[in-house]
């Protein structure tokens, strides 16, 4: 079986779990006494020629194993967000990455900048969850979601005041987009990972600009690791990149995620 279907699999067993001790009525009333102050990742990429880094808190992945074991998520972020980082990415999936829901809530209380819920969203309950737990930003897999629920998940996101990171693989998850896909809050993010063999590829990403919708701003995600990677990116017109295992391999992240950003020619001051 591929991983993206265990993974499927597994995340479905898990909701079905959670509606079960927490109906999704009650999440709804939490909702609607929370008043969580929400940050916008597109808004700082309107209008804007800086590459925008979102740096990923990352334990573990089925790709790499371990990536680091001992890690403070709170201590991660402010690492990041001290080197200049527009967004922090929280993987909150636990079978597979070794994330906690708790990393995403610790991190909210820590730092101000916007948050991706990094997670295997198939089903409404978890967007109702991700905005309780203080996300800013959720990702939507459009290779694991069909056309309808891909649509009810945006609706549903853009209602509660997410903005919504849609990961496309291939070409053939450009079609799935909706026709109204650019009036919604959306940042389009394409993945360089082939799922079946793991390797990463940068030029996947070169490849598939040209065919997205232009009215979104797009990142590429995976496998970027130094500076020349995110010149590359930033000329080929991406306005951002996701970085998790060679920040989290870092001995500084902060220092490394500043000469990343200074070698995409935005002078860090602070
Ligand atoms: O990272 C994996 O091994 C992986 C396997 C299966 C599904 C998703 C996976 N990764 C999720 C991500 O999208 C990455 O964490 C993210 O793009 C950062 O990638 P990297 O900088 O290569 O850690």
């Amino acid at each position: 079986m591929k991983i993206l279907e265990k993974i499927v699999r597994q995340k479905q067993k898990e909701v079905a779990s959670l509606k079960r001790r927490i109906p999704l009525k009650d999440l709804k009333q939490k909702w609607a006494i929370s008043a969580a102050k929400k940050f916008s990742l597109i808004e700082k990429m309107k209008n804007s020629a800086e590459l925008r880094f979102i740096c990923e808190v990352k334990r573990a992945s089925p790709s790499a194993g371990w990536i680091k074991q001992e890690v403070d998520p709170a201590d991660q972020a402010k690492a990041y967000a001290a080197g200049g980082a527009a967004a922090i990415s929280v993987l909150t999936d636990k079978h597979f990455f070794n994330g906690r829901q708790e990393d995403l809530t610790q991190i909210r209380h820590a730092i101000d900048l916007p948050l991706l819920r990094k997670d295997f969203i198939i089903d409404e309950y978890q967007v109702w969850e991700s905005a309780l737990m203080g996300a800013d930003l959720i990702l939507l897999i459009v290779r694991i979601l069909d056309t309808d629920q891909l649509e009810r998940l945006l609706r549903l996101a853009s209602e509660l005041g997410l903005e919504v990171l849609v990961e496309l693989h291939g070409k053939k998850d450009i079609e799935k987009l909706p026709a109204h896909i650019e009036t919604l809050p959306v940042i389009l993010g394409v993945n360089n990972r082939n799922l079946d063999t793991f390797e990463v590829d940068l030029n996947h990403s070169l490849k598939m600009i040209g065919y997205l919708p232009h009215g979104l701003p797009a990142i590429s995600e995976s496998g970027v690791k130094s500076a020349d990677d995110c010149v590359q990116l930033k000329t080929h017109g991406f306005k951002g990149v996701l970085i998790g295992e060679a920040l989290m391999r870092q001995q500084d992240p902060s220092k490394f995620l500043r000469h990343l950003i200074e070698a995409t020619g935005h002078v860090y001051t602070s």
